[in-house]
């Protein structure tokens, strides 16, 4: 019998991108990689939506003098963009210089090193690729290593304790970090939504809430404008926290029904939002669709720390909120069974979300 929490989900194996990059002069994408599906319009230089991604000060959040304002701006945030640039996390920018650092290497190993830490036939833990269903599925040019960091009964014992240690060591503690800045965020944005606070708590608590991290690798590619790093989507989670690894930008976000470029503070983190708070907040926040996209000369790294509630949970609208709203917009259901669909299917925007609207 699966133990308590554990989820069994799974991609098909498919190569290494960075491999493939690395040994074969590609000066052409091969066809399996050509997005002809994609809209790859985006707003230009000149647009305001470019500068307008809202910026919260965590400092700001957490004082008590100006907090009440800066609450006002992250509920914004949340509603009319479901993303933003978080400063002053509190998190040492040298201690997030030696993340960063730290991931690149990983993702440099020799492929006999990382062999041992690729995806086994049915998990979807280790390097390779997520929601690969079908052998004719198109594919983003990118690879990934996703594990799961929290609660540490859900770690898969031939992954994160048999990291390089000290990479392992700074995994631990920026797991412990984020997770820190991820509860604050949450807390707060149930004060802003006058959501009872044990609501929230008992959905984000130490004990078996989740914790996951997907590390993304973007080769440089020779016609970036034929492929996507990262298929459009929202994330299945709570809240997301997202470190940009190296200097290089590529993540675009939808907004107004234009892909917007992001363009990363130094020393920021950004947030998002995800399915699971659009549905606990009913709506009034909103996850939002993003993608990475990639370029011809660089390659691009970013780290996507992921926080949702114990797979046992009951998840839907906080009671507190629906009986002032007097309507509920999502249908209740156990996490798990959220996660089990998500990772069964391509990626496809919103739509996954949308199938539970009421
Ligand atoms: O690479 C990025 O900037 C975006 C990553 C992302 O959206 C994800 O991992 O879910
Ligand atoms: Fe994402």
């Amino acid at each position: 019998m699966e133990s308590k929490g554990a989820a069994k989900w799974s991609s098909i194996i498919v190569p290494s991108v960075q491999e493939m990059v690395k040994e074969k002069m590609i000066t052409t994408v091969p066809p399996r990689y050509v997005r002809s599906d994609q809209d790859k319009t985006e707003v230009t230089d000149g647009s305001s939506l470019i500068t307008e991604i809202p910026i919260i000060d965590m400092k700001l959040l957490c004082s008590s003098t100006a907090m009440d304002s800066e609450v006002e701006k992250l509920d914004f945030a949340c509603k009319e963009w479901g993303f933003f640039q978080l400063v002053n996390h509190g998190i040492d920018p040298s201690f997030l210089d030696k993340t960063k650092s730290e991931i690149q290497g990983f993702f440099n190993l020799p492929m006999e090193e990382k062999k041992k830490f690729w995806q086994l036939p049915d998990e979807i833990e280790g390097f390779g690729q997520a929601f690969v269903v079908s052998e004719d599925q198109k594919l983003d040019w990118a690879d990934m290593y996703f594990h799961t960091v929290q609660p540490i009964e859900l770690r898969r014992p031939h992954l994160f304790p048999k990291l390089p240690l000290s990479f392992r060591d700074t995994m631990e503690r920026y797991s412990a970090e984020v997770h820190n800045v991820a509860k604050i965020l949450i807390a707060k944005m149930a004060r802003a939504l006058e959501i009872k606070p044990e609501e929230m708590l008992k959905l984000f608590d130490d004990v078996d809430s989740v914790q996951s991290m997907r590390m993304n690798y973007y080769p440089p590619c020779p016609q970036p404008d034929k492929v996507i790093g990262l298929t459009p989507h929202s994330d299945a989670v709570g809240l997301t926290i997202l470190l940009q690894v190296n200097e290089v930008e590529g993540l675009q976000i939808k907004k107004d029904g234009k892909w917007v470029p992001v363009s990363p503070l130094p020393n920021s983190f950004i947030v998002n939002i995800g399915d699971i708070l659009e549905i606990i907040t009913n709506g009034t926040y909103r996850s939002i669709e993003h993608r990475g996209v990639v370029n011809s000369e660089k390659e691009r790294l970013s780290i996507a720390t992921f926080h949702f509630p114990g797979m046992y949970k009951e998840v839907g609208p906080a009671k507190s909120l629906v009986q002032r709203q007097k309507v509920a917009k999502f249908k209740r259901l156990i996490m798990k069974e959220y996660m089990d669909g998500f990772y069964s299917r391509e990626l496809d925007g919103k739509s996954y979300l949308d199938a539970l609207r009421i």
